[in-house]
């Protein structure tokens, strides 16, 4: 993350009076750079374009690695941010953003002279927005996780006990007439013994742990916080294009019209059984022009959709390099002209030349040469679902205008008339069967000039067209996907696929990967009254395979079927909602909350989705309860990456902040893994809490004891229980491999659980009351000796019988207590399968026991230990093992009677536990 945060580089910058290499990190707003020589790989603040163009890799901040071009910035704009500051979406276009990698850049060529590109520095270090970013995650939002709150709050009560502990040996120091500045000085050793400073980091060693193994898989976490709030995911959403379904899907075909426009033809699944047609604005035409890529040393870059497209009409392309003013006018310091490139790209059909000065000259016989020039794109807005193309056909007099979205949209940019008379019946035909739809629109205009055609509106262009035809694509499934959904199910956790596409096709993919049981009922809302826009609209469920099936519209439950559904059963129990965003949103607005809930809950598909209603989705299933993952892989899903509980980006780019997790495995196997690390992290952050919580409770117990005939333990024995066993043990925890298996239930994420609270104070009693028994078994025996009375002015007296026997049962206690708290599955593998830990505790407690029963002289006068005669070593040692086995039948067998008992008590008493939040609890019941 410093690397990413810190990177610098050098770069020219242009001053009125000359020009100079410098460090990036000197740059300030207001700077013009040439960012052509030295050429930059990465952007190191942000930039706007002011001459030139260049084609970036956003996928650092998006998370998704499709080209993206950008061009010179027009005056106007450029005025309204420096008043506003803001970055439009037309500003956006000319936005170099700070961490972003360069793809190409180049200067305008104004004809032989190559130019240089120059940008004018807008914001740089923590004000770019990769600089807004990365202080996101410096500090980030507090997430309002249970265990870190409950961790707190048992470090309160730790805390509590010090101060006890503290005023109770005060009053014994005073009445011992110990020194005032010992007494100071042991207040400080009690809170230390209490609260251990190691605590934190005991915390975070199973999530440093998680996530090294996590990157192993090629998982990236920049949010290691985030890692545990995984343990605790319960519904996961998915994206469709890219995430279950392969990003660059194959062609299955083209529908085309007939001659007369009435009908579909056949599907063309070559390019050559496409109809020739005379029209000027054309399906082929539409396929080869209207797209945004790019060619960069002579590959073609772009969307796979678009490559796709490309390459199933098999015409060439070339990119244009000729830039040309549109109109004079100051727009920044040393530009004086807002310009754009002629023709963005040229496009021939397979096996024609290009164009050349000798064919002009033969005059009008060039006619057979076609070719297409792109004089202007408005590019791919997913919340538009479409984009379009201005294209000119060589030495015509017409410019033709050609749009490629959703279907959805065609009839809001298309003459009603243009429309086959079944096309509704072929569109529900493909995306009923999964396949991925496309629609073509087109027109041509007549005298359309140039310049004009630079100033048109997106609104103008996009309007008043001519349906052309369909483009079906096939769907894929991932191969990893099937099998990662079919995991997540077992395990009780909820998928949903959130989508941009349409309803239909997400039903059929859903079915097919599993998400959905083929066999589920799904109903499908459409508005029977009213538009998404009027609050009164009522809408309608039916049955997306049998229309006469119908939902009860504010309970969302099955209303009876009528009489020729044979399994009538099932109906009721198995089956599932599908929506679209206008719907959620209009719901989101206008519906009764019960039915909201209702919505949320059993809704698997939200088809149609705008990247704001990706995000809304994940707000509104958190607020009924739920903790949720979203893996997604388009510069669409960043809103819904962000607001999820844990967001897992697939990308190429090596973490992306776009997302605290990034996968460059591109499958959805990812999030098994997340969550089983998750799950894991958890368990090891609360075995550890636990140790370190029981650890320092038995220390403390040890002192207090030591500490009321004013005695203490020695710092060696503080040093060697502390640096040699708590820290090897606590660090060997969290090396506790996941389970394989993902468990039906979560793991708790709750420190005051019965459950746990149960283990923690009966451990404690079992510890404690081992400690005392030799405590007070020591003072009776006959070889016992008195320790001496504190001297003036000097510190605690630590060589005595007391502080022998209870340092040396306690060194095994230590070790004990962390086999205890080593919970294996259903999240862990079993704790003998840690070799570390293992390792540790046998050489530990081997040691230990070597010290209790034959130490050498040198160790007993390092650790302050006495001379005890054989027999006492041997009843020490049966303390030991007595306190192992109760230790562990206590674990093993009571804790878990414990906590029902006390949970039956609570409930006789009328108090009952309740779950915070789940709302989806009771809306499922
Ligand atoms: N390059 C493109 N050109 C024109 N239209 C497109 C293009 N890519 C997608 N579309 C249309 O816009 C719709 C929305 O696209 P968007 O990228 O938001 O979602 P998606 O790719 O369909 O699905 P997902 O959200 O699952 O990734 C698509 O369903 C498709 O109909």
């Amino acid at each position: 993350m410093r690397e990413m945060a810190r990177f610098s580089c050098q770069v020219k910058l242009i001053t009125k009076m000359d020009t100079s290499i410098v460090d990036s990190s000197t740059l300030v707003p207001g700077d013009i750079v040439d960012l052509t020589d030295p050429p930059l790989s990465i952007f190191p603040c942000d930039i706007i374009l002011l001459t030139g163009d260049a084609i970036v890799n956003e996928s650092m901040l998006t998370g998704e690695s499709v080209p993206i071009s950008k061009g010179p910035i027009k005056g106007e704009d450029l005025t309204r941010w420096r008043q506003t500051g803001e970055v439009s979406s037309e500003i956006a276009k000319s936005m170099l953003y700070s961490g972003t990698k360069v793809v190409r850049i180049r200067g305008p060529a104004h004809g032989f002279v190559d130019a240089p590109a120059m940008g004018y520095v807008v914001r740089t270090g923590f004000n770019t927005t990769k600089g807004a970013l990365v202080r996101s995650m410096l500090f980030p939002k507090p997430i309002g996780f249970k265990f870190y709150r409950d961790s707190m709050r048992f470090i309160g009560v730790l805390a509590g006990i010090a101060i006890l502990g503290f005023m109770v040996s005060a009053v014994q120091f005073v009445r011992l007439g110990v020194p005032w500045h010992t007494i100071v000085l042991r207040a400080l050793d009690l809170i230390t013994v209490v609260v251990p400073p190691a605590l934190p980091a005991t915390l975070s060693i199973g999530t440093s742990f998680a996530i090294s193994r996590l990157r192993a898989l090629g998982i990236f976490c920049i949010s290691p916080t985030r890692v545990n709030v995984g343990g605790k995911v319960n519904v996961v959403c998915f994206d469709k294009t890219g995430t279950l379904t392969e990003d660059g899907l194959d062609i299955l075909g083209v529908c085309a019209l007939e001659r007369d426009g009435q009908r579909f033809r056949e599907i063309a699944e070559d390019v050559l059984d496409i109809p020739q047609s005379s029209d000027k604005a054309n399906i082929l035409h539409a396929m080869a022009t209207c797209h945004s890529l790019k060619v960069v040393d002579g590959d073609v870059l772009g969307d796979p959709l678009d490559v796709k497209m490309w390459n199933f009409t098999q015409w060439t392309i070339e990119e244009n390099t000729t830039i040309v003013p549109i109109k004079k006018g100051a727009n920044a310091e040393g530009t004086s002209q807002q310009t754009a490139p002629l023709v963005q790209n040229i496009v021939r059909p397979p096996g024609t030349r290009r164009f050349t000065l000798d064919d002009a000259l033969k005059g009008d016989k060039h006619a057979h040469f076609l070719e297409l020039g792109v004089i202007r794109t408005f590019e791919f807005v997913s919340g538009l679902r479409r984009m379009t193309v201005i294209t000119k056909r060589l030495k015509s007099k017409s410019m033709e205008v050609y749009l490629k979205g959703a279907p959805e949209i065609l009839a809001d940019v298309c003459e009603p008339g243009s429309f086959p008379a079944d096309y509704d019946d072929l569109l529900s035909y493909y995306t009923r069967n999964g396949y991925r739809v496309i629609g073509l629109a087109g027109k041509s205009v007549d005298g359309l000039s140039w310049l004009k055609a630079q100033r048109l509106k997106r609104e103008q262009v996009e309007s008043g067209l001519r349906f052309l035809g369909l483009l079906i694509f096939e769907n894929k499934l991932k191969p990893g996907t099937t099998p990662a959904i079919a995991t997540l199910r077992q395990a009780s956790l909820g998928c949903r696929m959130v989508t941009g596409d349409n309803p239909r096709t997400a039903v059929s993919v859903a079915r097919e990967c599993k998400l959905i049981n083929s066999t589920a009922f799904v109903f499908y809302p459409s508005f029977t009254e009213g538009d998404a826009t009027n609050p009164r609209a009522i809408l309608e469920w039916r049955g997306v395979d049998d229309e006469s099936l119908r939902l009860d519209p504010y309970s969302l439950r099955p209303l009876p079927p009528p009489p020729h559904v044979v399994d009538e059963e099932r109906i009721y129990k198995d089956y599932d909602l599908a929506i679209t965003g206008e719907i959620f949103r209009w719901m989101i607005d206008y519906a009764p909350l019960e039915t909201l809930q209702q919505m949320l809950y059993k809704t698997h598909v939200f088809a149609r989705m705008s990247p704001d209603e990706k995000h809304e989705l994940v707000e509104r299933l958190q607020s009924i309860g739920y903790t949720v993952g979203f893996c997604g892989d388009g510069a669409n899903d960043c809103g819904a990456l962000k607001a999820a509980d844990v967001g897992i980006s697939l990308s190429e780019a090596e973490a992306s902040i776009a997302a605290p997790f990034t996968s460059k495995t591109p499958d959805i196997g990812c999030v098994i893994e997340v969550i089983r690390e998750g799950r894991a992290a958890l368990v090891t952050s609360f075995s550890c809490f636990k140790y370190m919580a029981l650890y320092s409770l038995i220390q403390f117990t040890t002192i207090t004891f030591l500490y009321s005939f004013a005695s203490s333990l020695g710092d060696f024995q503080f040093l060697y229980i502390d640096l040699f066993i708590i820290i090897p043990i606590a660090v060997a925890m969290g090396r506790t491999l996941p389970y394989d298996r993902i468990h039906t239930a979560r793991p708790t994420s709750s420190l005051v659980s019965r459950k746990v609270l149960s283990s923690i104070i009966g451990q404690i009693i079992i510890t404690s009351a081992a400690q005392a028994w030799v405590f007070f078994w020591v003072r009776t025996q006959p070889w016992y000796k008195l320790p001496l009375p504190p001297k003036p002015g000097e510190g605690l007296e630590t060589n005595n019988y007391e502080n022998t026997v209870l340092f040396l049962v306690s060194c095994f206690q230590y070790i004990l207590v962390a086999a205890v708290f080593s919970i294996g599955p259903p999240y862990r593998k079993p704790m003998w399968t840690n070799g570390w830990l293992v390792a540790s505790m046998v050489i530990l407690s081997m040691f230990s026991a070597w010290v209790l029963l034959t130490p050498s002289i040198s160790v007993a006068l390092i650790l302050n230990l006495m001379s005890l005669p054989w027999s006492a070593r041997l009843a020490l040692a049966v303390v030991v093992v007595i306190n192992v086995t109760a230790s562990f039948a206590f674990e093993n067998w009571l804790v878990e009677s414990i906590a029902t008992t006390v949970k039956v008590l609570m409930r006789a008493s009328g108090r009952r536990r309740r779950r915070e939040g789940r709302i989806y609890e009771a809306v499922g019941r």
